[in-house]
């Protein structure tokens, strides 16, 4: 299921530089770029919707606000605004979030409401692994995890990458340990990787180890956890998209893109899916290939929604 992977090609990274300057003046050409027109913001605005990973990762999470977290999925904005936008929340129900995302002790609680609320949606319960966010466990304890997810029932593993063996330049070993992690995610789970972008020093590693976690059979890659310093960012966003590009070349397999972390505004999603577009097409605009994980994203988007129909 998903992407199968590559043997390992230390040649996609070994001569690999990335200008960083070239990609500072590509994000600075896509922000200038002309704004999108006005009878199309709101189609965009609820296809950021449809992609979003509505997540919930706090130390003080509980089964209520998860339970909660899941009903806003199903019904992610007021039904009266819907209506206004010309759409409804019908038995096909095509106004959800992609999934829920949370940490692997709420993953039951998720499914059940999912199921109780939502099943004919298909949202998807994703759930953090690998000791997230940090990914500083022992390597059996985060295959453990994986699996432990997985029976649980989730179908989605956002896995974090030890970024030491970015930083020390352990490409095999990188792409081993995803390997592992991949098989533990089974035939029935996508594996989301994520390689915590503003941890890995520079935009020639987040190339590499978006390579290395491709070839290894992610479905998805992710930039970062929302708990870095540095989150998701469009150069880094620029640099992901153009690797995901080069694998599909040489494979003809599509691989995801999931920015997350400190995605909190219209403005901000918008300014992803226009990148997306941009580099990857209007194909990879749809939640099988491109998901937004956020936690406060929402109320913005509502907004601006509000804001758009009222004027
Ligand atoms: O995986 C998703 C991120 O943890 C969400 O980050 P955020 O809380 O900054 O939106």
């Amino acid at each position: 299921m998903g992407n199968p992977g590559l043997p390992l090609d230390l040649s996609c990274v070994n001569n690999v530089h990335i200008n960083l300057s070239a990609i500072q003046s590509k994000a600075a050409d896509l922000q200038n770029s002309r704004p999108l027109k006005d009878e199309h913001r709101a189609a965009w605005l609820l296809k950021a919707v449809t992609c979003i990973d509505l997540t919930t990762l706090s130390g003080d999470d509980t089964a209520s606000n998860v339970s909660r977290l899941c009903l806003t999925a199903f019904r992610p904005l007021p039904e009266t605004l819907l209506n206004t936008l010309g759409f409804e929340y019908s038995e096909k129900c095509p106004i959800h979030t992609a999934a829920v995302c949370v940490y692997p002790a709420k993953v039951p609680c998720a499914v059940n409401t999912i199921r109780k609320f939502g099943k004919s949606c298909n949202i998807k319960v994703a759930s953090v692994a690998t000791g997230f966010p940090s990914g500083q466990m022992a390597f059996h304890t985060r295959l453990e995890e994986i699996k432990d997810a997985v029976k649980m029932g989730a179908t989605e593993i956002d896995i974090v990458i030890d970024r030491s063996l970015v930083l020390t330049g352990q490409w095999e070993a990188l792409y081993c340990e995803l390997k592992e992690m991949k098989s533990a995610c089974g035939s029935k789970a996508h594996m989301k990787s994520i390689l915590a972008t503003g941890e890995l020093d520079n935009l020639t590693n987040v190339y590499k180890a978006s390579m290395i976690a491709m070839m290894a059979g992610s479905d998805f890659i992710k930039t970062s956890t929302g708990k870095e310093a540095l989150n998701a960012t469009i150069p880094f966003g620029i640099v992901m998209c153009r690797a995901i590009k080069d694998y599909h070349m040489r494979t003809g397999h599509k691989v995801g893109l999931k920015p997350a972390g400190g995605i909190k505004t219209s403005k901000d999603a918008l300014a992803w899916l226009v990148m997306v577009k941009e580099i990857l097409g209007d194909s990879w605009l749809t939640p099988e290939l491109f998901r937004i994980g956020a936690s406060g994203l929402l109320t913005d988007i509502e907004q601006d929604l509000q804001q758009y129909v009222m004027a």
